[in-house]
């Protein structure tokens, strides 16, 4: 506990007051108190302990199902200027948000323990952030003991220096003698908001990790983009990976996909039988702070602790890392439950005659539903990954060779390109776009999700564009920028790339091209790989389909840039002029090629 007369202590001691818990724990973030946590949250029915025969020291969890993802309409960015929240977020005027915020948490935590949560991102680097996170869930207690560095010596750590405050209660307060229910959430009010003026979160009534687990998007991402803003570094929606060659060669490449396109899978990718020799490493699969070197090169740190992974298409065969690091010491949530006590969940395998599904209810493979939610979650400890890279903890980050960006996309974009220059990458960022996803509530079948980041930029993400642009200024080493799918699909409705552990070989591509080792050859939308330098005389896709893969239809694409060109007029107009010398090149590329044709 800090002195009384800290900022911390003064913090929590007027959460309490407002809030009225029955109790206040300073969690220490020792084991002790993680397997306390579990046993309580076991007695209260929220969690289902695994057999450990099976699954070591894991649990699975059942939210309500109203309780399953983010929800970005109730997710608010509340500054004095609504300017500065920009067109793509949810604006409140903070005086008026507080207020009705503080009147919901009135009496809030009645009943209930408050946990006060110390933590810190990207701790020990130079772009480190404090927090303090009070909240009435030991799920998330106990969650943030996982995914973050916390405790009694973080507490220790930030005396006297600056720190966020987060403030989050289920918002389901307990009468007398009232029991509680085993997924405690408030079903008509909902608010996760964001102050960045005051470096303050507040969520209210959702206990689902996004919305709840306050240091991930709520503080790594939104508060954290705008100090990056200030202070000249990014924070991004990025997965870290290391790929190291037979020869002892190693380098590392950051990546932005949208929710629930692939960043945890390409993060601990295992390289296919032939790449003998070849090892990937895992830094990080959400959450990526970016900033210059002292040589002028990119440095990437993972701000995290642990992992919160999309369950459903997870198997032995697609992601054999994560089957590993899901096997102990891990909590589920949402995925289905089996007769011998362990969890499943839709593409692990063949289904088991009898399930229990995500909601608690009795399941036949028949039964026309999915057993577990497609946006079912296992939240687990960094140090479970098998492939987990040396320098995953390094204080001065690991060095980043190339950038890459990628949604889900079944037709149009190629497997792989690269950008002719910064400019040019970032436009291919800016216009990101993803066919829907399972981790956000209610979003349209396409969106564009401008650097994997429109739910997470916490300030004006024209602003936000032209600081990515400008952040070119502080690399002197090169960082060439790639556009990923793995997603296209045939004629069939299939889709062409086999995916998974297959990804290796474009990340080798895309490094090799980062050391200038191999030549791309120029298509429409930028340099791409040739068949030979791809496969590698593997033959995981022969060079017939390999083409219809890598294939750029034109009107196809001019379709797409006036696409492009509307979603940025729609983000504000100061984002004409910095690409429009992009958009030259890119339809000048078209009119010669239209030219050699005719
Ligand atoms: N077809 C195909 N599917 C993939 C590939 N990589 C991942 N997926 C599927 O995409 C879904 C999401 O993958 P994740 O790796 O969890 O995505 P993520 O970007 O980490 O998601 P968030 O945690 O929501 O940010 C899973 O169902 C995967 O099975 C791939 O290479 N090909
Ligand atoms: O925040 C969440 O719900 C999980 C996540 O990683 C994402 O949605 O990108
Ligand atoms: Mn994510």
């Amino acid at each position: 506990m800090p002195a009384p007369n800290s900022s911390v202590a003064a913090f929590v001691a007027e959460i309490a007051a407002l809030c009225k818990p029955a109790a206040i724990h300073w969690c220490d973030g020792s084991e002790a108190e993680y397997s306390a946590l579990c046993a309580r949250l076991v007695s209260e029915g929220t969690l289902i302990p695994l057999n450990p025969a099976k699954r070591p020291n894991s649990y699975l969890a059942r939210s309500t199902p109203d309780d399953v993802a983010r929800l970005e309409h109730r997710t608010f960015i509340c500054t004095t200027d609504a300017a500065e929240a920009g067109p793509t977020n949810n604006w409140r005027e903070p005086v008026a948000m507080r207020a009705e915020l503080n009147t919901l948490l009135d009496g809030a935590m009645a009943g209930r323990t408050l946990y006060v949560l110390p933590f810190v991102m990207a701790s020990g680097t130079p772009i480190e952030m404090f927090g303090v996170q009070v909240t009435d869930s030991a799920y998330v207690a106990a969650s943030m003991h996982i995914m973050t560095r916390m405790g009694a010596d973080v507490l220790a750590r930030m005396e006297g220096k600056p720190f966020v405050r987060c403030v989050h209660s289920v918002g389901a307060p307990l009468a007398q003698g009232e029991t509680s229910s085993s997924w405690p959430s408030n079903p008509t009010h909902k608010y996760i908001a964001h102050f960045p003026e005051t470096a303050e979160i507040m969520s209210f009534g959702s206990g689902y990790g996004g919305n709840a687990l306050l240091g991930k998007k709520c503080l790594a991402l939104r508060l954290a983009s705008v100090e990056a803003h200030k202070s000249g570094w990014l924070a991004e929606h990025m997965l870290i990976v290391g790929l190291e060659s037979p020869e002892g060669e190693k380098a590392y490449v950051a990546g932005a996909f949208p929710s629930a396109c692939g960043k945890t899978n390409f993060a601990m990718v295992e390289p296919p039988e032939d790449m003998k020799g070849w090892t990937v490493s895992t830094v990080g699969d959400d959450i990526a702070w970016l900033f210059a070197g002292p040589r002028g090169e990119l440095r990437a740190v993972n701000p995290e602790a642990g992992f919160f992974g999309v369950a459903p298409g997870t198997s032995a065969k697609t992601n054999p890392v994560a089957m590993d690091m899901v096997g102990h010491d891990c909590i589920f949530t949402n995925c289905a439950l089996t007769e011998d006590g362990d969890v499943w969940w839709e593409g692990m395998g063949t289904p088991p005659d009898r399930l229990i599904d995500w909601q608690g209810r009795p399941w036949t493979p028949d039964a026309g539903r999915p057993a577990a939610h497609p946006n079912a979650r296992f939240t687990v400890r960094a140090t479970n990954c098998r492939t987990l890279d040396a320098n995953w903890n390094a204080p001065e980050g690991v060095e980043i060779s190339a950038l890459l960006f990628g949604g889900r996309l079944s037709k149009t974009f190629p497997l792989v390109f690269e950008a002719q220059d910064w400019a040019e990458g970032v436009l291919w960022a800016a216009t990101l776009s993803s066919e829907a996803t399972a981790a956000a509530e209610g979003q349209a079948d396409i969106r564009r999700d401008p650097f994997a980041m429109l739910p997470f930029c916490g300030y004006n993400i024209a602003d936000y564009m032209a600081h990515w642009l400008a952040f070119k200024d502080k690399l002197t080493v090169d960082v060439p920028i790639f556009r990923v799918n793995w997603f296209r699909k045939d004629e069939n409705g299939r889709f062409i790339w086999p995916g998974f552990r297959e990804n290796t070989r474009v990340l080798r591509w895309v490094v090799e091209r980062a050391r200038g080792r191999v030549e791309a050859r120029s298509g429409l939308l930028g340099g791409l790989p040739r068949h030979e330098d791809l496969v590698n005389g593997s033959g995981s896709i022969d060079a017939a389909r390999f083409d219809i893969l890598m294939a750029s239809d034109p009107d196809e694409i001019r379709a797409e840039l006036e696409g492009q060109k509307r979603h940025l007029a729609g983000m504000g107009e100061a984002l004409d002029g910095p690409f429009a010398p992009s958009y030259r090149h890119i339809h000048d590329r078209l009119d010669a090629a239209a030219a050699t044709r005719h």
